[in-house]
């Protein structure tokens, strides 16, 4: 996930390559992988100068959190800003791990960061400025679409968006696969497929009508279209997203609650 924000940061050409430094724990070949790929300084965390860093985005697991809060508690200030992507991890427990005041933004960006089309939502901690909420849509602008939700949405924006491109993906292993035994090229149908899901989703973004009112116009009667929607039904399409979406929200406030409990633990 930071590899896809760095790519999406630097095609903004909002950042320049000297402001990003990325840091993880210890893997020296991916340091350099990123290094040669974007030009951008990369280190180990141990050789960050924290006191020159202004915005942090953590983009660790969530099960690491903990020791990484420990780690920044002392080495940051209350004015420097700290975004994180972590799924499931609320700001308050951010907050009550760091110190009095922190400033802590959560997001949940997708994996289309990498080439600036991302739907990013925003929430905000208790002590963040208004200027750095706009200074994190900003950031977050530049790897795509970005949105201030409240955080109680956060889950299930996870559902939808952060979690939301693989089920597309694994739609569209499926066409693949259909299209090939079919037939076709699997490059091509690789295509194909992505053409059309390109195209459905720039029609619902540049059109007035609503996904309904675009599928409705598709659907002849007795046509190509109702055969294909009667056993998309019939085999449990439209449930079967509607449990992806909502097994991944749950999911992220599972991981919430993990979290939590750990506070509770902690205290
Ligand atoms: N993948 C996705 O589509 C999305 C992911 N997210 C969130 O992004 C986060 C990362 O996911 P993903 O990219 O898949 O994870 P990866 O495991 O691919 O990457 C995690 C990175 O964090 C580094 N890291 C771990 N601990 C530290 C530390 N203490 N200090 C500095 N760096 C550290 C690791 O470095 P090292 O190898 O050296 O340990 C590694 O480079 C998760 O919290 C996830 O919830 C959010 C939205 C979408
Ligand atoms: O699977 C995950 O946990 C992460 C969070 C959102 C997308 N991927």
């Amino acid at each position: 996930m930071a590899e896809a924000i760095i790519s999406g940061f630097i095609q903004s050409e909002k950042l320049a390559k000297e402001q990003i430094i990325t840091a993880n724990q210890c893997n020296q070949e991916r340091l350099s992988e990123l290094k040669n790929k974007y030009g951008i300084e990369a280190v180990t965390k141990d050789q960050l100068d924290y006191t020159t860093i202004d915005v942090f985005i953590l983009a660790m697991k969530p099960k690491d959190i903990d020791g990484v809060l420990e780690d920044l508690r002392d080495k940051i200030t209350a004015d420097q800003l700290l975004i994180s992507v972590l799924a499931g991890i609320s700001t308050s427990y951010m907050e009550e791990n760091l110190n009095d005041g922190q400033q802590v933004i959560r997001v949940m960006p997708n994996t289309s960061s990498m080439i600036q089309e991302s739907a990013t939502a925003i929430s905000p901690g208790r002590h963040v400025s208004m200027d750095q909420v706009l200074l994190a849509k900003e950031m977050m602008k530049c790897i795509g679409e970005a949105y201030l939700i409240d955080e109680d949405k956060m889950d299930i924006y996870t559902g939808i968006a952060g979690s939301g491109p693989a089920y597309f993906y694994n739609l569209m292993e499926h066409v693949e696969n259909v299209g090939h035994q079919a037939g076709l090229d699997r490059e091509l149908v690789r295509e194909i497929g992505a053409q059309t899901l390109f195209g459905a989703a720039k029609m619902i973004l540049e059109q007035e009508e609503t996904p309904k009112e675009l599928r409705e116009k598709i659907t002849s009667p007795n046509g190509t279209t109702a055969a294909g929607l009667d056993a998309l039904n019939a085999y449990g399409g439209g449930l079967a997203i509607i449990e992806a979406v909502k097994s991944a929200a749950s999911r992220s406030k599972e991981l919430s609650k993990e979290s939590e409990k750990q506070l509770v633990f902690q205290k």
